[in-house]
């Protein structure tokens, strides 16, 4: 008998011990015992493996986004008559004229704007989303209620898995791809590197990959970030400056994107329109943005850092509300030219383009929080903190004549306004009892 005392500390070992019991001379009216006692169990766990399937919904395939940087790895389920059914009837353009659109990260806050936008003014719009847990997943399922309600279907999956995205382009021939899934922030790319290769360099090298062998191709925007330019400090930002000195991985993935944009559409014939958000916020905001948390710490009485550069430098942003960013988004999408690929292959030059869609006016951080305590009518506890070597940048400012010429962009929302509808939608969100400040 195998003592727990005498238990071998590999667990290889125990194992032989465990089946040479079955082998042991003179043990012959035991071994037939423990053969039939097998047999038994091995019949049982058959049994079970075949309920276990005999149970699984038949249509629908189970696809795995086996995501390793993530604690909750997820199964999605998609597939069946049904599925395609509400897959098709959301993607379904009011006219004939109208887009037929695949938002990738429809439940995210650049997403769901956009998402609603497109819908009502007639065009199709199908979401897809993972529904990751980067920040609270009850948000994203707020946004997802909010969509269904205009008629925007999101799919749960996530943009590596190729056979969904396969499958949606075979259910609907999409004309256009606004592509937002992402991982975003600054500062959380230190904590979890691995995200961003996934989300922002793996997910969109295999959205590329579907999209470029697709008949017809679709054409492509999709969201690049302010934090490509880095280290660069001729201001105002504007696109034709350099952006070879990124100061977080998340940076530096949104950079390596626009890289690998200038390959598909070089190689593939991909039209590709890549916009640099500038710090975009706004109602249905993400809960890790300054703006957002510093809003529940004030509210809590809670202490807020506040960062300052060298010899108390001025941090600021170029803040721009998410009205103002919607519209560059549709702008683009309208001013987007056909892919000219077919059957994988290019066929003639296609249109790539990089825009930035900032405010054009910095504010610092300070005046936020000062803008905030008026409209909260609470003082902000301040803790002034030197800027943490977190990838972080001391400024941003957004030269938008480009997009001003191409895309009629023309932000017209201040600070000011735009905390002025932030804040009100915050309290009447949270006020209702059942959703948690965490
Ligand atoms: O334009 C972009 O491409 C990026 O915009 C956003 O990044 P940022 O501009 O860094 O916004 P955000 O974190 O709200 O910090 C705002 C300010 O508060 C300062 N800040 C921040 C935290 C803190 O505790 N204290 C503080 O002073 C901080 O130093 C900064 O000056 C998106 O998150 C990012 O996903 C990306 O889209």
């Amino acid at each position: 008998m195998l003592h727990i005392d005498s238990a071998p500390s590999t667990p290889g070992k125990v194992k032989m011990e465990k089946s040479s019991y079955f082998f042991t001379r003179g043990g012959g009216a035991r071994w037939h015992y423990s053969l039939a006692k097998l047999t038994v169990w091995s019949f049982a766990f058959l049994a079970l493996i075949l309920i276990f399937f005999l149970r699984s919904p038949a249509p629908s395939t189970i696809t795995s986004a086996a995501d390793p940087s993530r604690r909750s790895l997820r199964n999605y389920n998609w597939g069946g008559s049904a599925w395609e059914k509400r897959v098709r009837a959301s993607a379904r353009a009011r006219s004939s004229n109208g887009l037929t659109v695949l938002v990738t990260g429809a439940a995210g806050f650049v997403g769901t704007h956009v998402s609603s936008a497109l819908k009502r003014r007639g065009d199709g719009v199908l979401g897809i989303d993972n529904f990751n847990d980067y920040y609270d997943p009850s948000l994203k399922r707020a946004r997802q209620a909010l969509l269904e309600r205009t008629g925007v279907f999101i799919v749960e999956g996530d943009i590596n898995d190729e056979a969904l995205l396969r499958k949606l382009f075979e259910v609907v021939p999409f004309t256009h791809v606004m592509h937002l899934a992402a991982q975003a922030g600054v500062r959380y790319a230190m904590e979890n590197p691995g995200s961003y290769v996934h989300s922002n360099i793996a997910g969109f090298v295999n959205l590329l990959e579907v999209c470029k062998s697709v008949n017809p191709q679709p054409a492509i925007v999709w969201a690049s970030s302010s934090s490509v330019y880095g280290l660069n400090t001729k201001v105002p930002f504007s696109e034709k400056d350099r952006t070879d000195q990124p100061a977080s991985l998340y940076a530096a993935t949104k950079k390596a994107g626009e890289e690998i944009a200038h390959t598909y559409n070089h190689i593939y014939g991909l039209s590709l329109t890549g916009l640099r958000f500038f710090t975009v916020y706004g109602p249905w905001g993400r809960p890790d943005m300054a703006y957002f948390f510093f809003t529940k710490d004030i509210l809590k009485g809670k202490q807020i850092a506040i960062f300052e550069a060298a010899n108390h430098g001025t941090v600021a942003r170029d803040f721009t509300y998410i009205d103002d960013i919607v519209k560059g988004c549709l702008g683009a999408l309208d001013t987007a030219e056909k892919s000219t690929g077919s059957g994988g292959k290019k066929r003639g030059p296609a249109q790539l383009r990089v825009f930035n869609l900032g405010n054009t006016s910095p504010v610092p951080v300070s005046e936020l929080v000062s803008i905030l305590e008026r409209l909260l009518k609470v003082k902000a506890k301040r803790n002034i903190m030197k800027l943490p070597r977190n990838g972080d940048v001391q400024y941003t400012h957004a030269n938008i004549s480009y997009a001003q010429r191409e895309l009629g962009y023309k932000p017209t929302t201040d600070l000011q306004s735009g905390l002025k509808k932030f804040v009100r939608w915050y309290l009447n969100y949270y006020s209702d009892g059942k959703k948690a400040v965490e």
